[in-house]
């Protein structure tokens, strides 16, 4: 199994378990994430990749294992406790309050208090890197598009300013110009030095991008490994896929 390049670990997983009933989702996985890498994961459906997200940001109680962040032990925490330690997620599906403004959503992320000066600053950051939150700061978050209400996901979830981001296929249902925003605002963050695990349906994408790359299937850690290692995003995607793993066109519905 390839071991992270750089020695400082970010985010440690052993043994997660996740059931939900008489389902086991997750089946005891063990992942190590360095501090700065970005770690993808990618899978078929219900391979159980939104579920080891959800149990390591708290939001779905783990049956077994722990998860540690920068040497801190998270596992059985509340999720507010997880995002203090330094972890935010940016779920499957987004969860924006489409009442509520732009500006109200971003301040919900900002709830981690780390002074009044900090958070503006935050802020400013935050929209510099999405110019459209800007100019639609005083809208209703339901009034903008699904590709800008990913950038509002991503920029509240930066709000609290983690040390780990958890992204859960952030480019699910947008178009193509939308899911490259979405991968060169990935990029940007790797690049400033953001520990981040990727949950991606877009597999040869995530695989050529990330550092390293997890395949899971039936909740289990069935490879990983760099791009190379794996012969390269899209013979993975083919191997464990069936083809290129990547949905070429955009779902139905999907927004502009
Ligand atoms: N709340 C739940 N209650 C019962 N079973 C669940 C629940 N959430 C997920 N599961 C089951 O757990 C398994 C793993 O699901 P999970 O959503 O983690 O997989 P995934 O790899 O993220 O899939 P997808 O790509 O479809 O989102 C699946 O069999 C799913 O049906």
């Amino acid at each position: 199994m390839a071991e992270p390049a750089s020695t400082e670990i970010a985010l440690s997983i052993r043994g997660l378990t996740v059931r939900y009933g008489s389902v086991t989702a997750v089946h005891g996985i063990d992942l190590d994430v360095a501090a700065g890498e970005l770690l993808a994961i990618v899978g078929p459906n219900g391979a159980g990749k939104s579920s080891t997200l959800a149990a390591v940001s708290g939001l779905v109680r783990a049956t077994a294992g722990t998860v540690t962040v920068l040497g801190e032990t998270v596992s059985g925490r509340p999720p507010e406790r997880i995002v203090r330690a330094g972890v935010a997620l940016v779920p499957e599906g987004r969860n924006i309050f489409t009442s509520l403004t732009v500006a109200e959503n971003l301040a919900l992320g900002a709830t981690i208090h780390h002074g009044k000066s900090d958070t503006a600053a935050t802020l400013e950051r935050e929209l510099d890197r999405f110019p459209i939150l800007r100019e639609r700061y005083t809208q209703q978050a339901g009034l903008l598009s699904g590709g800008e209400q990913q950038q509002l996901a991503i920029a509240r979830a930066l709000m609290s300013r983690p040390r780990v981001l958890l992204l859960d296929e952030p480019s699910l249902g947008l178009a193509p110009r939308l899911v490259d925003l979405v991968f060169d605002t990935v990029a940007q963050l790797r690049q400033e030095g953001l520990t981040i695990v990727l949950v991606e349906q877009n597999a040869t994408r995530a695989v050529e991008l990330a550092d390293r790359t997890a395949v899971l299937r039936t909740g289990r850690v069935v490879r990983i490994g760099t791009a190379a290692e794996l012969g390269g995003g899209a013979a993975m995607a083919a191997e464990y896929f069936g083809g290129p793993g990547d949905p070429v066109t955009a779902a139905p519905g999907s927004s502009s």
